[in-house]
């Protein structure tokens, strides 16, 4: 039953016997990412306020500047994940490595571990365009009662149990999956709840819009380059509109609303693309898939690719069923 009052506080209660492992965990695991997300929105809405802008000085394992806000969102929900004591391993884009979280008296016993992009659009943060969190959830494979293991993080995205992430936009919104449907909920700033705005949402089949940085075309390999002159085309419904905002979440959310199609390819420069599997690609996978989208990298499905590093990263191509079709095509056939 769903109804718009409905908060996310009621769904998450009302769909836990959905849930296969229903102890009630996952509910608390999908509270705790709620509370965070409250945390870093308060603080992004009020960026340019308070000393949040700018370089932290810090470099990640990436190679890239941390950003304040991905400092701050970063131990947000390292900090609320740990006190609640769900979690057994959390492994983030901040840190190098992952990191152990040991349930009550210090025991072993917790079952899930959590992959997080703490703040995705960092380039964004400062000119006040709209960025997110990632979160990708697992049940460990190793025994509980023995410490995690880098094992329970490197598992394919088919294994997921939930994903989803937090667009800090002109409205702030959680969307998520659990494997049934994907739903999304707005945050009531005035009272600080989220609300069930965006039920069983879908990827249109078809879409107008593609979403690819441009500025990078030549050194796109010849199936991308192809398959961009195709959007370009004055032919049926195109040409389409090019839309890149530069934060995953913002182009993909909008993708699922509208119709349409990211892409992040493969570049000399990148031979493995630039987004992250384990953090990025996977959750955002699943979520497509659960939206009757598709994610693959132009040859394999995106969920399907057995992860080997923590910090891996893979071309990315993410959308609308038939346009992630016909780009695979082009790229297949290059
Ligand atoms: O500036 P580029 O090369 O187009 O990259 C933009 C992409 O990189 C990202 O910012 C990477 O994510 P982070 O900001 O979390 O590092 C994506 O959100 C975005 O789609
Ligand atoms: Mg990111
Ligand atoms: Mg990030």
């Amino acid at each position: 039953m769903r109804h718009k009052n409905q908060t996310l506080g009621e769904f998450i209660i009302e769909n836990q016997e959905e849930f296969k492992y229903s102890s009630g965990e996952l509910s608390r695991l999908i509270n705790s990412i709620r509370l965070a997300a409250k945390v870093v929105n308060h603080e992004v809405n009020k960026a340019g306020l308070v000393d949040i802008l700018g370089a932290a000085g810090e470099t990640n394992v990436q190679g890239e500047s941390q950003q304040k806000l991905d400092v701050y969102a970063n131990e947000a929900f390292i900090k609320t994940l740990t006190n609640r004591e769900i979690v057994c391993g959390i492994a983030s884009e901040e840190e190098d490595h992952f990191i152990t979280i040991k349930g009550r008296n210090q025991n072993n016993d917790n079952k899930y571990v959590v992959l997080i992009d703490p703040l995705d659009g960092s380039s964004n943060i400062d000119v006040n365009v709209s960025v997110g969190t990632i979160f990708s959830i697992y049940r460990r494979v190793t025994p509980s009662g023995t410490p995690v293991t880098l094992e329970d993080f490197l598992q394919p995205g088919n294994k997921q149990v939930a994903a989803g992430y937090i667009i800090y936009g002109t409205s702030t919104m959680i969307v998520y999956t659990t494997g049934h449907g994907v739903n999304g909920f707005t945050l009531n700033p005035a009272i600080g709840t989220y609300y069930h705005s965006h039920p069983n949402m879908q990827f249109p089949e078809d879409g107008t819009i593609y979403s690819v940085n441009e500025g990078n075309y030549v050194h796109f390999p010849q199936g991308v380059k192809d398959y961009i002159k195709y959007c370009q085309r004055e032919e049926g419904d195109r040409p389409y509109t090019s839309r890149y905002i530069g934060s995953l979440v913002s182009d993909f959310h909008r993708n699922m609303i509208k119709g349409g199609i990211y892409i992040y390819p493969n570049t000399a420069k990148n031979p493995d693309g630039k987004l992250r599997l384990l953090y990025e690609c996977n959750p955002m996978a699943f979520i497509a898939e659960q939206a009757g989208g598709l994610a693959s990298n132009g040859f394999t499905r995106i969920l399907d690719i057995q992860p080997t590093e923590l910090h891996q990263r893979v071309p990315f191509i993410c959308g609308s069923r038939n346009m992630v079709l016909k780009a695979e095509e082009f790229m297949q056939n290059a």
